[in-house]
């Protein structure tokens, strides 16, 4: 089977207490993730991902719609789906008087077909800091020891929610090399993060979730090569910016020039033959494919647009 994750139609919501009424969090996701992938869930704070991955670990059902985890629902099917994945919670809440060795084993002893301890506890660099309790670990070393107990029962699907958050730049490389050779082994992995580069530089597929929805989901580049690209350069003096070829649509603000295009290539020797016809320098000329950060925050933008307009078109209604 090459399907490790199947998701479709799925929805949850949250109900109410008193008065309040039920807050849909998540709102019709369909998506999959195949065997040996890592699959990143990005979003803005509130988009609804801790909310999807809980269903996905099968710690609570979806209102509807419906969760396979190799084949299996992982709700109602928990006790045979639970020992083939590994979860890395945002809050570990380990106790603190044990040590990094003795949490460790004490997740083994729960744990079926367990890694030795000090195995788990040396993936994650954290082979030193055995006899450190927890306590006196720092933040960076306790999520890797969350990291090391995730891994402790040999998972066959990962969850990984903000795995890097409060790592140093360096302890981050090592946890990506980490993930990285766990997935040429064959473990999906599903990665929730708000490091775009992470994603980026992690994520065979990826997906954005906006207000409960996938707003945009595909590899990285596929999601960067939907945006425009861009070229930035300073009008040079004694130029109007009516001069510019007329075929690029351009944006002059000051001196400052924007060209936004979604064939770079072409764009840019149209530019610069231009440029050359008309002896011209392109100061602090720029030209680069849309990122993964610019494309998020195009999408969360846009977001914010279409609330405002919906406040004023609710405002309009009221007055
Ligand atoms: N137990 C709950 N009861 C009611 N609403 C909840 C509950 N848990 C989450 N929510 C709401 O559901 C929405 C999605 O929350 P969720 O934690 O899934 O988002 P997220 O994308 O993981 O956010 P973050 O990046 O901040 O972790 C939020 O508006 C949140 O307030």
């Amino acid at each position: 089977m090459d399907t490790a994750i199947e998701v479709q139609g799925l929805r949850r919501s949250y109900t109410g207490r008193g008065s309040e009424s039920s807050y849909e969090a998540v709102r019709g996701l369909d998506f999959s993730v195949r065997q040996g992938e890592v699959f990143a869930l990005l979003g803005t704070n509130g988009a609804g991902k801790t909310s999807t991955v809980e269903l996905l670990e099968g710690l609570a059902p979806p209102t509807s719609g419906q969760i396979r985890i190799l084949g299996l629902d992982p709700f109602h099917e928990r006790a045979v789906v639970r020992p083939w994945i590994g979860i890395m919670l945002q809050e570990g809440g380990l106790p603190s008087e044990l040590t990094a060795l003795e949490t460790a084993r004490m997740w083994a002893g729960c744990t079926t077909d367990a890694r030795p301890p000090e195995e788990a506890l040396a993936l994650v660099g954290l082979e030193g800091r055995a006899d450190v309790r927890a306590k006196q670990l720092s933040g960076g070393e306790r999520r890797r020891l969350d990291f090391a107990l995730a891994l402790t029962g040999r998972p066959r699907v990962l969850f990984l929610d903000e795995p890097t958050t409060g790592l140093d730049p360096q302890a981050r490389r090592t946890t990506w090399e980490l993930v990285k050779s766990l997935r040429d082994e064959g473990t999906t992995i599903v990665l929730t993060t708000h490091y775009l580069e992470e994603a980026e530089a992690l994520a065979d597929r990826l997906a954005i979730m906006t207000e409960g929805r996938i707003t945009v989901s595909g590899t990285p580049e596929e999601v960067m090569a939907a945006r425009p690209s861009r070229i930035r350069f300073l009008l040079p003096p004694g130029l109007a910016p009516a001069q510019l070829p007329l075929s690029l649509p351009a944006a002059v603000h000051d001196r400052q020039v924007e060209i936004r295009t979604q064939d770079l290539q072409t764009t840019l020797t149209e530019l610069l033959l231009w440029a050359r016809a008309q002896g011209v320098v392109l100061e602090a000329l720029d030209a680069r494919s849309a990122s993964l950060e610019e494309v998020f925050l195009e999408i969360a933008g846009e977001q914010n647009e279409w609330k405002r307009h919906a406040a004023a078109v609710q405002g309009g209604e009221a007055a």
